[in-house]
């Protein structure tokens, strides 16, 4: 299997060159040539596996040649033993809900499926070539803290997360800078995630930093993170549909970045029966404005109770623009440069049609979000967090969907009891936060200060 750019800039590279590569040299992101096709027998087969043996028979024909099997299925089994559920990412059903619980892993959050395989992909290929790596990450909260857990500890490795200061939960911040380990550098910014995204892209489109200091990517930009959440949409299907091809399943998904429906949109491209995407934003609604007008603009980032949402410039949304436009990079280069100038990119009413016959869209006020924790609670005693709450309310219309629960309802611990009057109680690993002792660095949201920082921290 080979990568290839989203701008078209790049020789196509192998699944570890693009893991290692993170955001492609000419600025874009890299996809594979080609998706694998998944016929009715194999769906069959497939629903009916464990939810490692599933990720095995999902990731194989990705990575391609770069990792055997016995190396995969020792990867998948060491990254899921972090897990607290035996099924790792559990389908349950309070009332008429389908809810895929995403957040068993270490961090209570989706990102952990993703980025515990990372943490230990990047550990074999670093050992493999004798290199090293700086991470260079940007948060709204949860991803920072999933990659932490994911590399905290690692010889070959240093992370630098950027959080926007004061715009992360209480809890979400603690769960970063609460890691002391040597080589994880937490950085408070002061301005949005999608300054902090900004910066992260900056820096790696300068070449000679990023090949200087070995700059590694653990946001979705990087394809092994969309990868790896490629394996729930197709383990939620078989739990529902039984392995009946016939059986076509909505998913609902809070969205943000575009990193975990566009894993979605991928389970579907490889042949998963997908009735609709469901695509929930808060507040922050550049996608959901892009699917009910086919315009997409920039608006200014509002802090809202679901704050790992709050994003208005959503990184994925190129990779699906890619597939929009045919697979034409000249046009996808074209539209991002457009974006980069005005703010704006418009589709024309044809492609605006085709992505409304795949995508509902819509976008949940914060009180009907309290209004859906609270309902979902009266009926039936399940407590959502805000982010699962919007993709709920979002899915109103479509009884039988699978909504992703992308969080435990105990990292956003205020919303909640301002929802329902009582708190959620933490697992294990959200206790005792708030007692210990923290570090981390404030700076400004300025590419040549974060620069400057890394140097320095690294040449300590
Ligand atoms: C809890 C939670 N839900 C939903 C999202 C949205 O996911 P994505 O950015 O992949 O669209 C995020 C982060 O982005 C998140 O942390
Ligand atoms: N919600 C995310 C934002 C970063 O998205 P990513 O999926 O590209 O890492 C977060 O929690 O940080």
């Amino acid at each position: 299997m080979r990568y290839v750019s989203t701008r078209g800039g790049i020789e196509p590279v192998s699944f570890s060159q693009a893991v290692m590569m993170g955001l492609a040299t000419d600025g874009g992101l890299l996809l594979p040539e080609s998706f694998p096709q998944v016929d009715a027998a194999t769906l069959q087969r497939w629903a009916k596996l464990s939810f490692q043996a599933l990720a095995v028979e999902v990731m194989q024909p990705f990575v391609g040649e770069d990792i055997s099997r016995e190396e995969l299925v020792a990867l998948v089994e060491k990254s899921y033993a972090s897990f607290s559920h035996p099924e790792v990412t559990p389908l349950v059903e309070p009332g008429n809900l389908r809810i895929l619980e995403l957040f068993h892993g270490p961090t209570a959050a989706f990102k952990d499926v993703a980025l515990q395989f990372l943490g230990n992909l990047f550990e074999l290929l670093l050992e493999r070539s004798g290199q090293r790596l700086n991470i260079l990450g940007a948060t709204s909260g949860d991803t920072g803290s999933a990659a932490i857990y994911g590399v905290r500890g690692q010889e070959r490795i240093d992370i630098f997360i950027l959080h926007p200061k004061g715009r992360v939960s209480p809890i979400q911040e603690r769960q970063m800078t609460t890691v002391l380990d040597a080589n994880v550098h937490n950085i408070a910014i002061t301005g949005t995630f999608d300054d902090g995204q900004r910066i992260v892209k900056e820096l790696f489109n300068d070449l000679d930093f990023k090949q200087e200091y070995k700059l590694g990517a653990v946001n979705s930009i990087n394809w092994a993170r969309i990868l790896a959440q490629v394996v729930y949409y197709f383990y939620a299907w078989g739990r529902v549909s039984g392995g009946d091809a016939s059986q076509k399943v909505s998913y609902s998904v809070p969205t943000g970045n575009f990193g975990d429906i566009f894993a979605g949109y991928v389970a579907l491209r490889m042949g998963l029966p997908v009735e609709r995407l469901i695509l929930a934003t808060n507040r922050n609604d550049i996608l959901s404005r892009f699917v009910n007008s086919g315009v997409y603009q920039t608006g200014e980032v509002h802090p809202t109770i679901s704050p790992s949402m709050d994003i208005q410039i959503s990184s994925n949304f190129e990779r699906y623009l890619y597939f929009l436009m045919d697979q034409n990079p000249a046009k996808v280069r074209e539209l991002m440069e457009q974006m980069g100038r005005e703010g704006k990119l418009e589709v024309s009413p044809e492609k605006r049609a085709e992505v409304a016959a795949l995508f509902h869209a819509a976008a949940v006020s914060e009180d009907e979000t309290r209004e859906q924790i609270r309902e979902t609670y009266a009926e039936t005693g399940y407590i959502l967090d805000p982010h699962t709450a919007v993709g709920v309310h979002a899915a109103r219309a479509f009884p039988g969907a699978i909504c992703l629960a992308t969080a435990h309802p105990a990292k956003f611990g205020a919303a909640v009891k301002e929802a329902i009057g009582v708190e959620s109680e933490p697992p294990p690993s959200l206790q005792g936060l708030m007692e210990k002792e923290t570090r981390c660095a404030v700076l400004a949201a300025d590419a040549g200060v974060i620069r400057d920082f890394m140097k320095s921290t690294l040449a300590d």
